[in-house]
């Protein structure tokens, strides 16, 4: 919930022209009615009066708006004109808001109306809420103390437990889709938004009648998704208590959860005034093989209740904590912390074509077969591949998941990035070294600044109009940033782009062997960046700190 426009028409603050009359959009069957900044000052279903946008996202926009009957402040969240011409999207988000409107938890936002314009416009109705999302906090707080993020994680995974119970997978749990609020005097009480509508954008954009069966995508935002969705493998509710761990590392750390939380990656630095407790929780709800993972958003909450009062971290006897099966991955993802899909089918491709993955099938060879368990998100390969997953799914874990109430499907979905336009040039291995354009990651500074840190042994560069976003110059500049104190000589790097123009995982390299810390330390914070590329290109370069 950043309040970002993804579609870079920027947040729109239109009013209606000065006299005109409320419209009633509920009898509003033309497209105007329906145009979202249309509604800015209209009568949304006879009893919403829209007063004021508050943000848009991916799929729709949100307004501050009043019930008229009962005078009360309330939100609602308008599908976006572009979703629109699906015929099916429509039906699907008003489902989903069904879907999430009976989760009815303290730590979930209420949902209390939905419905659709005669012009087909679809809406949900919400309390409106006071404060802001933890996108938000984080940026404009840094890190927070560890004891806030256990008191935030603790009421997140409640929310989730009782999601799952359910049936409802989030899906795309994320700073943004949480927000914090003042209630009771506590200043940091949690509400999850956005229950289950990534599945809605999934389905949509294939166009057609994407029915919520359908498979295909894999959905959610980078760094906050499962390894098992990206292997193509079945996947359950615990895809949520991965992005609720990577959620949490982000806020003690400001950044995501890297590769591996190996014993000497970075993170372990980061996470070092973190108690030992907290860091276990982390690794287990992180853990790169599911059935590692806590088996339930519960067994996670009432851990991080153990460690908030005190009373240490009961992990499971015979669960180690997966200091050694940490996340394998992490994802390139938009600053502005924006969702985008990834075709399935493609991305294996990529994966296999180029051989990335041979870590994860190294480890799959130890890892046991077994059915997934509790909610069901299918695989992301399910509709192109019908055979079996190339990795084995995680084993059943000991402790028995809630049983789903309604299993939720994974539906078809293109890439929602906003960063990888049609009109860039075709993949092409290059090589690149300066940029024009302000890198949008979290390690995002000013072009110039980026430019006037290229040293002398940078190769030549291309057309700087080339360049795409998140430049190999920036990367040199968060490089040095991070690990200045080490270098001292010529470092190079290779990385490619996958289809979206993000870091294929696994393709970050050093060129040559990779013997000292320097060179780990740049490797680490390139798979870490959160830049984007030019889709599908292959990136070297070379560079001199210290
Ligand atoms: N119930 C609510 N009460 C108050 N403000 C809200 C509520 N729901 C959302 N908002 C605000 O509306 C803004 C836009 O929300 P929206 O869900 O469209 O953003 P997003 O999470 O970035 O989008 P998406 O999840 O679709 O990618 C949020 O940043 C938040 O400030």
């Amino acid at each position: 919930m950043t309040g970002d426009d993804v579609d870079g028409t920027g947040p729109t603050q239109a009013t209606p022209a000065e006299g005109d009359a409320p419209t009633d959009l509920a009898s509003g069957i033309t497209r105007r009615a329906d145009a979202p900044d249309s509604l800015l000052g209209g009568v949304l279903a006879g009893r919403y009066r829209i007063e004021r946008r508050l943000g848009s996202g991916g799929m729709g926009a949100v307004y501050a708006g009043t019930h008229l009957m009962l005078d009360r402040p309330i939100a609602v969240k308008v599908i976006k004109p572009r979703f629109g011409d699906d015929p099916g999207i429509a039906q699907r988000f008003i489902q989903e808001a069904r879907a999430a409107s009976v989760i009815a938890h303290a730590h979930v936002v209420e949902i209390t109306d939905f419905g659709e314009t005669d012009g087909g416009t679809a809406f949900f109705v919400m309390e409106r809420l006071e404060g802001e999302d933890l996108a938000a906090t984080v940026t404009r707080e840094g890190p927070l103390v560890w004891q806030r993020v256990v008191h935030i994680g603790e009421q997140i995974a409640r929310a989730l437990a009782a999601a799952h119970k359910h049936g409802v997978v989030h899906r795309d749990i994320k700073p943004a889709n949480c927000f914090r609020l003042t209630r009771d005097d506590d200043p940091d009480y949690i509400k999850v938004l956005d229950f289950g509508l990534a599945k809605v954008v999934g389905g949509a954009s294939r166009g057609g009648d994407a029915s919520l069966t359908q498979t295909g995508a894999l959905l959610g935002t980078p760094g906050y998704i499962a390894p098992e969705l990206y292997r193509g493998l079945a996947a359950d509710h615990r895809v949520d208590i991965y992005a609720l761990g990577a959620l949490m590392h982000k806020l003690l750390t400001g950044e995501l959860p890297p590769m591996r939380l190996g014993s000497d990656g970075p993170s372990e630095l980061a996470l070092s005034t973190v108690p030992p407790g907290l860091q276990a929780i982390l690794r287990r709800a992180l853990a790169d093989d599911p059935a590692a993972r806590y088996p339930t958003a519960q067994a996670l909450a009432a851990d991080l209740r153990h460690l908030a009062s005190g009373t240490g971290v009961s992990l499971d006897p015979g669960s180690t904590p997966p200091g050694a099966s940490g996340p394998i991955l992490t994802v390139t993802r938009d600053a502005r912390g924006i969702s985008f899909t990834i075709g399935a089918p493609l991305l294996g491709a990529l994966l296999l074509g180029l051989g990335l993955f041979a870590f994860f099938s190294l480890r799959a060879g130890s890892l046991p077969p077994a059915e997934p368990t509790g909610v069901p998100v299918e695989p992301a390969h399910a509709a192109a591949d019908p055979g079996p997953p190339v990795v084995a799914a995680a084993p059943a874990s000991s402790e028995p998941p809630p049983v789903p109430a309604a299993p939720t499907e994974l539906p078809p979905a293109e890439p929602r990035s906003p960063t990888a336009p049609a009109e860039l040039p075709p993949a092409e291995p290059r090589t690149a070294a300066a940029t024009t354009e302000p890198p949008t990651g979290a390690d995002a500074e000013p072009a110039t600044a980026a430019a006037a840190t290229s040293g002398p042994d940078e190769p030549a560069s291309p057309a700087v109009s080339d360049l795409p976003k998140g430049s190999p110059a920036a990367i040199q500049k968060a490089i040095r940033r991070r690990c200045a104190g080490a270098f001292g000589y010529t470092v190079k790097l290779q990385w490619k782009a996958d289809a979206d123009g993000r870091l294929i995982p696994g393709s970050a390299k050093v060129l040559g062997p990779q013997n000292n810390d320097a060179e780990s330390c740049a490797l680490r914070q390139l798979v870490r960046s959160e830049f984007a590329w030019t889709p599908g290109e292959t990136y070297t370069h070379a560079f001199k700190s210290g």
